[in-house]
């Protein structure tokens, strides 16, 4: 993995002069899961396609180590993702869609394709088309095409949604592994119990500012601070 560091700098975000997220600043590690909580219409998915570059800031500044999001690369080299609705075609199999993807970036091969549909608990050879999956298949299959080329970050919205207890057990294996490898997970969830499994760290989001920070290793609950004024960095976690 060679990414090691994202950081966010007073990252405002304005649609339509309405402010959806404001002076976001907070650092991100590699190796390390982050949870985003917060109700909706919070800021949490707007947060994570400003970070992978979908949409740009009004203001404020986004690095990727010492490069610059927008301006030394227009997105990520590095970044797998899950959203809302991924755009797989219908009629295509599971294997098909992400064959098609994968052609993109022409880095893994198909049998790193169908691992990836096992690691999944999707059947490579399933003949069914995309149309007639299942939804918890459907996000199975979004979280295929988000780990398959072992990105170095990997930004997941609401993984767990959808998914029977097969499922969330695969995506709590699968975001171990993932920080096991290096990578830099950042992902959304409803559940406090979730997120607190799994996250290094949780960020709160509230109307578009960020108002808690909890270090869930050392349980420093710190709510209510301004993160304008302070950034996961300052807050002593740059270099653990
Ligand atoms: N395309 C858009 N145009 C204008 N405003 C938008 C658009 N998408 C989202 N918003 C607004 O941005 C704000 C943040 O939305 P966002 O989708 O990031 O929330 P969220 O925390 O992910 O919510 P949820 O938990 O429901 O997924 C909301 O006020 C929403 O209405």
């Amino acid at each position: 993995m060679s990414l090691k560091k994202l950081e966010v700098h007073h990252v405002t975000k304005r649609i339509h002069g309405n402010i959806v997220l404001q002076d976001i600043s907070c650092t991100f590690l590699a190796g390390k899961i982050y949870g985003l909580k917060g109700i909706n219409g919070s800021g949490k998915t707007m947060l994570m396609r400003l970070l992978c570059g979908l949409i740009r800031p009004s203001e404020g500044e986004i690095f990727y180590d010492e490069k610059k999001l927008g301006i030394d690369f227009r997105f990520p080299p590095s970044v797998g993702i899950l959203l809302e609705n991924p755009s797989f075609l219908d009629s295509c199999t599971g294997l098909q869609n992400l064959k098609m993807i994968a052609d993109i970036n022409q880095k893994i091969t198909e049998k790193e394709i169908r691992d990836t549909l096992f690691r999944v608990g999707l059947d490579p050879d399933d003949q069914r088309k995309y149309k007639k999956y299942s939804l918890g298949m459907k996000q199975r299959l979004g979280i295929a095409a988000a780990v398959m080329e072992k990105p170095d970050l990997l930004i997941l919205d609401e993984p767990f949604n959808a998914l029977d207890t097969s499922g969330i057990e695969m995506v709590s294996h699968l975001l171990a592994e993932e920080k096991k490898n290096g990578a830099l997970v950042i992902f959304s969830c409803h559940d406090n119990e979730v997120l607190k499994m799994h996250s290094d760290q949780i960020l709160e989001l509230s109307e578009g500012r960020m108002v808690g920070e909890s270090d869930e290793k050392e349980k420093d609950i710190s709510y209510g601070c301004a993160t304008s004024a302070r950034s996961l960095g300052d807050a002593g976690l740059a270099g653990k």
